[in-house]
């Protein structure tokens, strides 16, 4: 009982021990309860990927969903709507602060930043804020709060009320329209825009709200007639269904009971499908009425064409039947001779020279033409549609002459399957984060000039060489795309695979995995490697629009459709020569390049949006899944914007560079600092953090082993307190045995402290010097059991022959027939396994222990009876 007492009582003592240490390191270096309380990432310290997401986790727990991370704010989506949060006080409340960045962090802080910019007329003054994230992080949200901030503020409260009125009534009409035409429902979020966008609001002299004008950027028009297991089709379909009249579903040719192949899921209700809420802010936009029944007719006729159906044709030199009664509807919808809107779709016209021949499709080739007119029709009317909206929201050119633009774009995707969208979106990706780094590194730069310090140019992580991989010349993915695509020939992936390895494998951002029979390449971006499919890339890029479509659509009786293709500038697959290829990819390289033209030109501000679940649950922060590519931006973003006074400066980095702080001024500080980290005035952040980790990493591992001696110390003493107290018991018992009862039965003991006679009946035996435990231990068992037996037996011998007890160290051998201790020996430590523990202190590694009292001979004998 005694002995468990005291194991117990030490695993209490060391846990509390262990316990209170990592406490008070985990302390030392940040501390958690208080992580909440840190408005700023850079604040965090170390800046690590575990400490940025410890710190937006314990915010997100306390309702905080904004945070900056040095010149970027972070933005957590709560998934529910947070009361006050954006209302009208709270904005008139930024707007009004006459310090605003010393409010809470907020996303009406960047929003006033760049209008106070505009106000101060600092070149350049055109600013743009950059809103980024992955799907369902919350970019779309953000814009709005940001649009109806500046529809809030940049207005005048004296004259022309009416016209400002209408021009931010029409900004803010612009998104329900834009997202029911452009926003679907996804896996991964149920209004999930489907293309970019940029959108510049126009502020006149007095920084006023005058206009706005709206670009965008690769709509994922395969959507209208394709849609991904449990995903749907744009919003503007389900409207239509759930908010026809009766009088519009005659119109439409919408039966309530028709089911539409195009239309899946179509049970599901969001509140997107508000039919009403698209043709009031058409309405507001100018869209009339005739417009507008244009408008629904054409996309009623899209659903009726993905009904559809083709059947092979009983010989091969004839064309396939089209099936069912959606051929009509879809003719009448779309305003279009029927034979030739079946003609069209199954027949090709093959063209040698001025002769043409006409050859029919096979059935699943009739498929790939009814998507692809389905396709460039949707495509031309989302185009159209955002031409009229910048029409009727744009400002006279010489009212305004600053803007301030929206960019919300697509953040970097990485899926199982990755193909030429995810190439182009994440290629957009990586110009973005070019031009954030080229943007922050320049600002510094000017500021090191404006303070007169002398600096040298910094090497920093530079993400070229994968741009060059997707972009470049003379030879890149893109430019090998576009090749395939001018040969005009069937394109083989494997083919592909092959002519990317020769010419692109010395670039260090792309490899293969040999195991993957798929041809792929992998491409190393900046976030994360990426693998991408090359099946159907090539066609993706091409994108061919067959003649026949183009002409059929030429000659519609709805004047908007007919408009849309009228003028041809949409190129059909015949009409172009092998020299003039328009592909997607040289379509998406164009309008990034004009758009990072603009971006360059302004003022930027980055917002990065967090989805802190997959689920898109309310208030909930997985942080294992969560912003899995975001936090490594963050830390590096973070890291960028570490802006310090030299005070915090000698502070952060004085303790660990043991520069004396007598007398000196906090800036005659930093400069002996530099001279001991032997650094120039300008440095790289992470070269002194390393030289600071190194030097605390020395200081952990020293505290450490002081720790650790001490902790041996306390042990060894207890043990010894211990073993002394077992001893001392020992021979008060032997004596109270000897002076009481024992002497005339049993074996005499003659004690005295140090030498020991121990005699018994049948034969006496003398120990000398030996301690009484000992002689006991050792006696044979009639004698032993007076006192102590088994284990406490062998404890009191070790205890009384001052052998520190540790278990597993020694083996003791007792003797088969008298009980009695055989031997003592040290157990062989020839090989030792050594648990290396994982220290709390972030700096140090756990040392095996270097003990100084431990046996260390090999097998050693410490008692030998013979
Ligand atoms: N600040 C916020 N407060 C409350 N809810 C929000 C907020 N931000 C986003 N949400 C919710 O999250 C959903 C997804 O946000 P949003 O559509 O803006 O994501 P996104 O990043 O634009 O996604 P995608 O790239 O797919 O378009 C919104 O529909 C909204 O319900």
């Amino acid at each position: 009982m005694q002995v468990h007492g005291l194991k117990d009582r030490t695993q209490d003592l060391r846990k509390s021990l262990n316990d209170s240490l990592e406490g008070d390191i985990r302390d030392f270096l940040i501390n958690e309860a208080e992580l909440h309380t840190y408005d700023d990432l850079t604040k965090v310290n170390p800046v690590t990927p575990s400490t940025v997401l410890k710190c937006l986790q314990a915010r997100y727990s306390a309702k905080v969903f904004y945070t900056h991370a040095g010149c970027t704010l972070v933005a957590l989506n709560p998934f529910q709507p947070i009361p006050h949060l954006y209302s009208l006080d709270v904005m008139r409340e930024y707007h009004s602060a006459p310090q605003p960045q010393e409010f809470k962090p907020h996303i009406f802080i960047v929003a006033e930043e760049a209008y106070r910019n505009v106000q101060g007329q600092v070149e350049p003054m055109n600013q743009s804020l950059v809103v980024s994230g992955e799907s369902g992080a919350g970019k779309t949200w953000t814009s709005r709060c940001l649009m109806k901030y500046y529809a809030t503020v940049a207005t005048s409260s004296q004259k022309c009320q009416d016209t400002v009125e209408k021009i931010e009534r029409r900004v803010l009409d612009s998104n329900p329209v834009m997202e029911a035409f452009g926003n679907a429902c996804t896996l991964r979020n149920s209004n999930s825009s489907r293309f970019g966008k940029y959108i510049q609001l126009q502020l006149n002299g007095s920084q006023l709200l005058v206009g706005a004008s709206v670009q965008t950027y690769l709509l994922e028009k395969t959507r209208v007639a394709f849609q991904a297991p449990n995903e749907r089709n744009f919003h503007i379909f389900y409207q239509m269904m759930k908010g026809a009249t009766e009088k519009q579903r005659l119109e439409w040719m919408l039966p309530l009971e028709q089911d539409f192949a195009w239309l899946p899921h179509a049970e599901k209700t969001l509140e997107e499908d508000c039919l009403q809420e698209t043709v009031e802010a058409m309405i507001n936009l100018g869209i009339d009425e005739g417009k507008r029944t244009q408008i629904f007719r054409i996309l009623a006729g899209l659903l009726q064409l993905g009904n559809v159906d083709f059947s092979p044709a009983s010989e091969e030199a004839q064309s396939c039947d089209l099936d069912g009664h959606s051929k009509g509807k879809t003719a009448y919808l779309l305003q279009v001779p029927l034979d030739e809107l079946q003609s069209c779709l199954t027949v090709r016209t093959l063209r040698a020279g001025k002769q043409s021949v006409l050859k029919p499709c096979t059935q699943s080739e009739c498929g790939v033409r009814r998507d692809c007119l389905a396709k460039v029709i949707y495509a031309q009317l989302f185009d159209w549609l955002v031409t009229f909206i910048n029409n009727s929201m744009c400002a006279d050119n010489p009212t305004w002459c600053n803007f301030i633009g929206l960019l919300d774009v697509y953040g970097f995707e990485c899926f199982l399957l990755n193909n030429l969208e995810q190439l182009c979106i994440n290629y957009a990706n990586e110009k973005l984060q070019q031009h954030f780094v080229a943007h922050y590194l320049k600002a510094q730069q000017e500021e090191y000039v404006t303070e007169g310090l002398q600096w040298s140019f910094i090497r920093y992580q530079d993400n070229q060489g994968c741009l060059d991989l997707i972009e470049g010349s003379p030879s890149s993915i893109f430019s090998l795309l576009n090749e395939e695509c001018r040969l005009n020939r069937a394109s083989d992936a494997k083919q592909f695979r092959v002519r990317l390895q020769k010419e692109l494998s010395d670039n260090a951002s792309i490899s293969w995995d040999k195991l993957s029979k798929e041809p792929h390449f992998t491409v190393a971006h900046y976030a994360d490697k990426v693998s991408y499919q090359i099946e159907g890339m090539m066609e993706k890029n091409k994108d061919p629009v067959p003649p026949e479509i183009i002409s059929l659509l030429q000659k519609s009786q709805d004047s908007l459709l007919h408009s849309l293709f009228a003028d041809g500038d949409r190129e059909s697959e015949g009409s172009r020569g092998h020299s003039k290829v328009v592909t997607v990819v040289s379509k998406f390289k164009n309008s990034l390049e004009s758009l990072m033209k603009i971006l360059h030109s302004t003022t930027p501000h980055y917002t990065r949006c967090i989805k802190p679940n997959p689920d898109c649950r309310p208030l909930t922060f997985k942080k294992e899944e969560s912003c899995r590519f975001i936090v490594h931006g963050l830390v590096s973003e973070s890291r960028f914007g570490l802006r310090s006074g030299y005070r915090s400066f000698t502070e952060l980095f004085q303790p660990v560079y043991s520069v004396s702080a007598d007398a000196i001024t906090s800036c005659q500080m930093c400069f002996n600092l530099m001279s001991v980290v032997n650094l120039s005035c300008v440095v790289q952040l992470e070269m002194l953090e390393e030289h600071r980790n190194r030097v605390r990493s020395q200081k952990a591992f020293c505290i450490q082993c002081c720790w650790r001696r001490y902790q041996t110390r306390q042990r060894n003493r207890r043990t010894q307190a211990w073993m002394d107290a077992l001893a001392e018991a020992e021979l008060d018992d032997a004596e109270d045995f000897m002076e009481n009862e024992a002497s005339s039965v049993l074996p005499k003991l003659l004690k005295e402290r140090g030498s020991v006679q121990l005699f018994s009946i049948q034969e006496p035996v003398m120990v000398r010097s030996w301690p009484i435990g000992l002689a006991m231990a050792s006696a044979p068992s009639i004698t032993v059991s007076l006192t102590a037996t088994g284990f406490q037996r062998i404890m009191s011998m070790m205890a009384c022959l001052k052998i520190p007890f540790r278990h597993g160290e020694y083996k003791v051998k007792t003797n088969q027939f008298d009980q009695g201790v055989a031997s003592i020996r040290a157990q062989p430590r020839g090989s030792i396994k050594m648990h290396l523990q994982r220290s709390p202190l972030l700096y140090a590694d756990m040392h095996p222990v270097h003990k100084t009292d431990v046996v260390t001979g090999l097998n050693q004998i410490l008692l030998e009876r013979t």
